[in-house]
């Protein structure tokens, strides 16, 4: 354990991964203990299963291109209800169960986060998404402010227009993750999904890798289908950001989380600076790929 204090961890929730009870109680269990057993975790959510279900009950559609929910204002409305006001009070609630541990904010919070519009390409042709932005500007001295009371930040990832005085913008909560990792200066990313990491050819069990270097990470970001994009991009922003791993694990099997900061394999798809089996470890298994001191 004495290896791991002080360890400050970025998990990114969401998806599928999040709408199982027992599940989403696991992963509590499992954040609450990563913070007893004296790391620094921080919790980035997302809820798009959730936001989906909630244009239903209002009788409202959206669509995705390119992976990224186009947003006109009147979703916006229910993407903020919902990641800030409903997707976020749960988790800080299963959370404080544990003890009076979690704090909830938003990108919207103390200038925690500032996005720009984004359009996207889609076969070739450009589409206007509507309030869909990508961070370009992360504040985390509100997020250190909870991690140096000795709690756990739970970020929804609503964020602020840095164009548009009192407009926020829609951020796939995923590459928000990925930079707030790199802002905080994480020991470690790590991305729960609905699969088992990342395949070189998905779904072909036998593609499956368990590391991967950053450049053949951002090479496969340009390959993948939807949902995929996103992670890989996360990933490789953090990496390129100065975290020194990060990981896609599998969000379905309890406690995935701790198998992987606490066991030397790990699980799921590991992304580091170096080419696989580069530097330093040539097996790709020394429990040193684990988190270890914290500098900060
Ligand atoms: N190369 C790949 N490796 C792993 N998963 C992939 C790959 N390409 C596409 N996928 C798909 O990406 C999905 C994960 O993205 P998404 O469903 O958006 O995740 P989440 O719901 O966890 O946010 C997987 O369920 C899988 O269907
Ligand atoms: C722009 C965009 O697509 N935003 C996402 C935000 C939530 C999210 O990313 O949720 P998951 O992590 O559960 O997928 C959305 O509206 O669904």
């Amino acid at each position: 354990m004495e290896r791991f204090r002080g360890a400050l961890v970025v998990v990114k929730y969401g998806g599928n991964a999040m709408i199982d009870d027992e599940l989403k109680a696991a992963f509590a269990q499992d954040v609450a203990f990563l913070r007893y057993a004296g790391l620094r975790p921080v919790v980035v959510h997302g809820g798009g299963p959730q936001i989906a279900a909630m244009l239903d009950r209002l009788g409202l559609t959206s669509e995705f291109r390119g992976g990224l929910r186009v947003t006109t204002p009147e979703v916006m409305d229910v993407v903020r209800m919902v990641l800030t006001g409903q997707v976020g009070r749960e988790l800080v609630g299963l959370l404080n169960q544990h003890g009076p541990l979690a704090v909830g904010l938003s990108g919207e919070d103390a200038h925690l986060f500032g996005a720009r519009r984004r359009g996207t390409v889609v076969d070739g042709e450009g589409v206007d998404l509507g309030l869909v932005g990508d961070v370009e500007v992360v504040n985390p001295a509100a997020v250190q402010d909870i991690l140096d009371a000795g709690r756990i930040p739970v970020v929804s990832t609503v964020a602020p227009d840095l164009d548009v005085d009192g407009q926020v913008l829609n951020v796939n909560a995923d590459t928000a993750a990925g930079a707030l990792a790199a802002a905080l200066g994480a020991t470690k990313l790590v991305v729960l999904t609905d699969v088992e990491g990342v395949y070189l050819d998905y779904p072909d069990p036998a593609s499956i890798v368990s590391r991967m270097g950053v450049d053949e990470a951002a090479e496969l970001a340009t390959q993948v289908d939807a949902g995929m994009i996103p992670k890989l991009e996360a990933c490789v922003a953090a990496v390129r950001g100065g975290v020194p791993q990060a990981h896609m694990i599998d969000g379905r099997v309890a406690h995935s989380l701790l198998l992987e900061v606490f066991t030397s394999e790990g699980i799921g798809t590991m992304i580091t600076a170096g080419d696989p089996g580069d530097p330093g470890d040539p097996d790709g298994t020394d429990a040193a790929d684990h988190p270890t001191e914290e500098t900060v």
